[in-house]
């Protein structure tokens, strides 16, 4: 018997359901980030109509598979795209406090990197001494005052949990440092202009599990202070440290939550899949 066209047996795999808006936020923002995309200098979309808020003085923690857009979204917050020509913004990143959209045409990227400093994955401290590295990004703030500079560096190195280490040899090579002490000093270099939003793109990669839970107990203690955006690999780094928790997949925010319900009841099967290890 011939079979009638609605009785045919072909499937076509089904489309994945859209990604799912974040829900509106009770708590203070720090930043919000609006039908944001981002196009490399080949043309290629990196990231598609992203609307994100960032809570004030919280941990949000950015994860989803290799190549779906995490760093590329971390590094357009402070306009790191700006230092390759032909890389191109849309959208709107809007920092609460004043309004200022950061990748707007008139926000100075320069600016931008001192009210949103940014830690990488490889501890790269300038070839320099402790104390020089600390004090680059107040120079570049204009302040001169020595004693000035002092009291902040002390201040930043203290926030980021060194000073102890380092304060009888602030005049020493910072090459000298182990890599975890090289990380803390790194954070402390973002910490010293007094960032509105500090950026750690997967920070403990590349350090042994003492040196990455010593990063990980000041992230968190951090966030008393400053408002923290982590990309990590990690799933239980992110389940420990954040408050908020991103999803990304190809380019696209697929679902943002509080911490606890990302991991334990992810509404979107996207996201599902990537929690319990079935992709990425
Ligand atoms: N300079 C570049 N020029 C063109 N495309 C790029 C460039 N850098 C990254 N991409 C592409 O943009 C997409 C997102 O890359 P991105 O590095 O942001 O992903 P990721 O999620 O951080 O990955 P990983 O977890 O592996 O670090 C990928 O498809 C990548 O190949």
């Amino acid at each position: 018997m011939t079979p009638k066209a609605t009785e045919t047996t072909e499937t076509t795999a089904a489309a994945p359901p859209p990604p799912i808006k974040p829900a509106p936020e009770s708590e203070p923002l720090c930043a919000r980030i609006e039908n944001f995309s981002f196009f490399y200098s080949n043309g290629m979309q990196a990231i598609k109509n992203v609307d994100m808020p960032i809570l004030d003085r919280k941990v949000t923690a950015i994860i989803g598979p290799s190549g779906c857009g995490k760093s590329t979204l971390l590094r357009s917050l402070n306009r790191m795209h700006d230092l390759y020509p032909g890389n191109r913004y849309e959208g709107r990143v809007i920092l609460e406090q004043d309004g200022e959209n950061l990748i707007g045409p008139e926000a100075d990227p320069v600016v931008v990197r001192l009210r949103v400093g940014m830690v990488f994955q490889k501890p790269n401290p300038f070839p320099k001494s402790i104390f020089e590295n600390v004090a680059a990004g107040l120079r570049v703030r204009g302040i001169k005052n020595r004693a000035v500079i002092e009291e902040a560096v002390e201040t930043a190195l203290k926030r980021a949990a060194i000073w102890d280490e380092v304060k009888d040899k602030l005049h020493g090579s910072a090459n000298d440092l182990s890599g975890g002490q090289q990380q803390r000093l790194c954070i402390a270099r973002a910490l010293a202009p007094n960032p509105e939003i500090l950026l750690l793109d997967e920070p403990t990669s590349a350090l042994d599990p003492i040196a990455t839970a010593k990063v990980e107990d000041l992230v968190q203690e951090l966030a008393e202070t400053v408002t923290v955006v982590i990309v990590t690999h990690n799933m239980q780094q992110a389940a420990r440290i954040s408050h908020r928790t991103a999803f990304m997949y190809l380019g696209e925010l697929i679902e943002f939550g509080e911490t606890s319900q990302i991991f334990t009841s992810p509404k979107h099967p996207s996201t599902e899949s990537y929690i319990t290890g079935r992709y990425g």
